[in-house]
């Protein structure tokens, strides 16, 4: 006869059941090392030291961090990238260690996955001559643009095939790109990236000697000319150790959600109540606004999972926030889930941590490659104007003709105040003293005696590679990129308004025409970007900048990932809560449609500053997404046609998600009204209405 126990018994056992098929799931995809994870946790706290260093040289205001006693970073790792899996551990073992507060657990002091997780993978450093015989631009181009060790898909390098692919939107972007040309006057290629130098791994990487896996890159469009531009840059072959994104080796990076190993998973808030961490990579902010647009990076939480799978209860102000930092709080929205190492802090971090902010010593330059030119503005930058053409970029890279100003480019475009910090690095402002112009400098240090920074450089390589071939005015621009000493500067497009993320952070949720208005913008540069066969895989409100005038760039392309097949193996990737179904699950699916998703909770994200399931914490967020039929909630407040389109969205069938293209045609999206904004006559016998009004006030 079955007691009250035999019946709750057999009902954990069933729920265990499940969970247990749910975490075999994850198993199967995150395999860590604890060598990573014990490297990452000495590392943070170097890392700690290094940022005060850093900051005090800062002329930015930074924001206080509080220290936190998880130092593990990883970066988005894909599962079936991880030969030696660890047997996860199920939930109920370690759902007593469960707090969502900065419990002080170290990993030190953490019981558990740590001991039993032994370095399986240990993954050598490339040797000189390791594959030097194995040049190939084809694949070398390939492995950036892939950054995968285990996908299928063949990288298209070459646009050819990508201007196939092309909208009839696409093909205006893409054409101006030819025709402007990727470099841009002085943006540096690939082959003059910085360059990791393998033979001695106490070295500083120098520009001259970068080298992956001694295979060359050129971001250049033209595989014929690989040839020509390849003098430096060599990069991993295919499976080499630091395939970035989809590398078995984390990355260094902070933003917590991207990528998460399954250690990361269990040794989380949920099962451990271990705080967030930093990431130990020099040169990445210890970001305390999450998401935010400023001085924030985003969130960034470092790679353990806590930090990665709890949606913050407090916000932090982008700048200087008297709030604690999310890390210590929680991982931020745009974390991404990491996985790995994290690199301790170079000896050398210091003396680079403290330089001036202000400007940047020619004297020290490795390379003095000519910059591309501050952008152009042209007219009609307001998309919302109705003269507003989506085939008008706003700012464009100066012709790689101009001649003028042919000196060093550091004397042209001057670091200014910290504007975030990211996954690799801190993003400054850029000011060209000359022309007034601006941009974002994004600043990483690399260092050649430090796996994940290799992986770093890789990665920055393929999110170089990838935009540099992009041009939307949804979508961040690329103007170019130096190396200077250790540090590789890549200059972007300044966007002022920082990201979504950041907005909804200071302003609360928005209207349904913000929403619309944005929304569109996003469907306009995904539709673009997945004409070119582009996956950006980290969509979300932290990765997505706003200017002033209202305009959406999609930014941050770390995890974007160029496919040519209809499909490939889903990487595991992205940041939990906007993570796609199949992602979590690693089945077969539409690798667009992930973005699709995503955007899907992004529109939630707007409409209600959270993204969807963010209630649940953890894996049991990642289960609630990966096993639940249930839709998120859609809030009333939203229009039939906005509920529509964010059910459109969240199909969990991605076959069933319509593409970017079709969704623009949505009245969610079709109907939107453009913001409006004033504008004022120059004529003062006839003012605005809103200047009568203020002055009848004042009167
Ligand atoms: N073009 C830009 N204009 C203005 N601010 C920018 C720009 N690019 C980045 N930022 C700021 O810097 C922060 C970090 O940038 P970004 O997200 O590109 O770095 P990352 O290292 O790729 O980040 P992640 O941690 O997501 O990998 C952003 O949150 C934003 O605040």
């Amino acid at each position: 006869m079955p007691t009250w126990w035999g019946k709750f018994s057999a009902k954990e056992d069933k729920k265990k059941a499940s969970k247990e098929s749910f975490i075999d799931t994850i198993n199967r995809k995150l395999k860590i090392t604890s060598d990573d994870k014990s490297t990452s946790r000495s590392g943070g706290s170097r890392r700690r030291r290094c940022d005060i260093v850093s900051e005090r040289g800062s002329l930015s205001r930074v924001p206080s961090r509080s220290p936190s006693p998880s130092t593990q970073v990883s970066r988005c790792q894909s599962f079936v990238e991880r030969p030696n899996a660890q047997p996860l551990p199920l939930p109920g073992v370690h759902n007593a260690g469960v707090a969502r507060t900065n419990s002080g657990i170290n990993a030190s002091t953490r019981p558990g996955f740590d001991r039993g997780l032994r370095p399986s993978l240990i993954l050598p450093l490339p040797k000189p001559g390791q594959v030097s015989n194995k040049l190939d631009p084809v694949d070398a181009e390939g492995d950036f643009a892939i950054a995968s060790i285990t996908s299928d898909s063949s990288i298209d390098s070459d646009d050819p095939s990508d201007s196939r692919l092309l909208s009839p939107l696409t093909s205006d972007y893409e054409n101006g790109q030819r025709t402007a040309g990727n470099s841009p006057s002085g943006i540096k290629h690939m082959d003059q990236l910085p360059v990791v130098n393998q033979k001695n791994s106490k070295e500083i990487l120098k520009p001259s000697n970068i080298s992956f896996n001694n295979q060359y890159l050129s971001t250049s469009p033209k595989r014929g000319t690989l040839s020509n531009h390849m003098q430096n840059l060599q990069i991993p072959q295919r499976s080499a150790f630091f395939s970035a994104p989809d590398s078995s080796m984390s990355s260094p990076s902070r933003s917590p959600m991207r990528a998460f190993g399954l250690e990361q998973v269990w040794n989380s808030g949920p099962c451990t109540g271990k705080p967030f961490s930093d990431i130990a990579f020099l040169g990445s902010g210890q970001c305390s606004s999450p998401g935010s647009g400023h001085n924030s990076g985003h969130n960034s939480v470092g790679g353990d999972m806590s930090g990665q799978l709890f949606w913050p209860q407090s916000r932090c102000s982008p700048e200087c926030s008297p709030i604690p930092s999310p890390r210590l709080t929680s991982p931020g929205p745009s974390s991404r889930i990491h996985s790995g190492a994290v690199t301790p802090l170079h000896p050398r971090a210091a003396g680079a941590a403290i330089e001036s902010p202000k400007s940047r010593p020619d004297d020290g330059k490795q390379q003095s490659h000519r910059l591309p030119l501050p952008p152009i503005t042209i007219s009609n930058t307001c998309p919302f104007s109705p003269a507003y053409s989506a085939a008008t970029s706003p700012s464009l890279p100066r012709s790689p003709g101009r001649a003028e100003n042919p000196t060093s480019p550091g004397t042209r475009w001057k670091k200014g105040r910290l504007l975030g910090r990211g996954t690799f690095g801190h993003v400054y402002l850029g000011f060209n003293s000359e022309s007034g112009e601006m941009c974002a400098m994004k600043e990483v240090t690399l260092f050649s005696d430090d796996a994940k920074s290799k992986e770093s450089a890789q990665q920055l390589g393929q999110e170089i590679m990838l935009l540099s071939r992009l041009r939307h005015p949804n979508i961040v621009q690329y103007y170019g990129s130096e190396s200077v000493d250790d540090k590789l500067y890549i200059y972007l497009e300044y966007v002022s308004g920082g990201s979504i993320y950041k907005l909804l952070q200071e302003y609360g949720q928005f209207g349904e025409s913000a929403i619309r208005n944005y929304t569109q913008q996003i469907l306009s540069g995904l539709a673009y970007l997945h004409a070119k066969n582009t996956v950006h895989r980290d969509i979300k409100g932290a990765n997505i900048l706003v200017d002033p005038n209202g305009r959406v760039k999609l930014a941050d392309f770390g995890m974007a990932k160029h496919i040519t097949g209809s499909s490939c193996p889903l990487s595991f990737k992205g940041s939990p809560y906007w993570m796609a179904p199949e992602v979590i699950k690693n089945s077969n699916g539409c690798n667009l449609a992930v973005d699709i998703w995503s955007l899907g909770c992004t529109v939630l994200e707007m409409a209600t500053t959270k993204p969807p399931w963010s209630q649940y914490e953890g894996v049991a967020a990642m289960f609630k997404i990966g096993n639940s039929k249930e839709l998120p909630a859609i809030p009333d407040s939203l229009s039939d046609e906005g509920k529509d389109f964010i059910r459109q969205c969240l199909q969990r069938n991605p076959l069933h998600r319509p593409t970017a293209a079709r969704l623009l045609e949505h009245p969610f999206v079709k109907n939107a009204a453009p913001l409006e904004r004033p504008i004022f006559s120059a004529d003062t016998s006839d003012p605005s209405p809103a200047v009568t009004n203020a002055m009848r006030i004042l009167v």
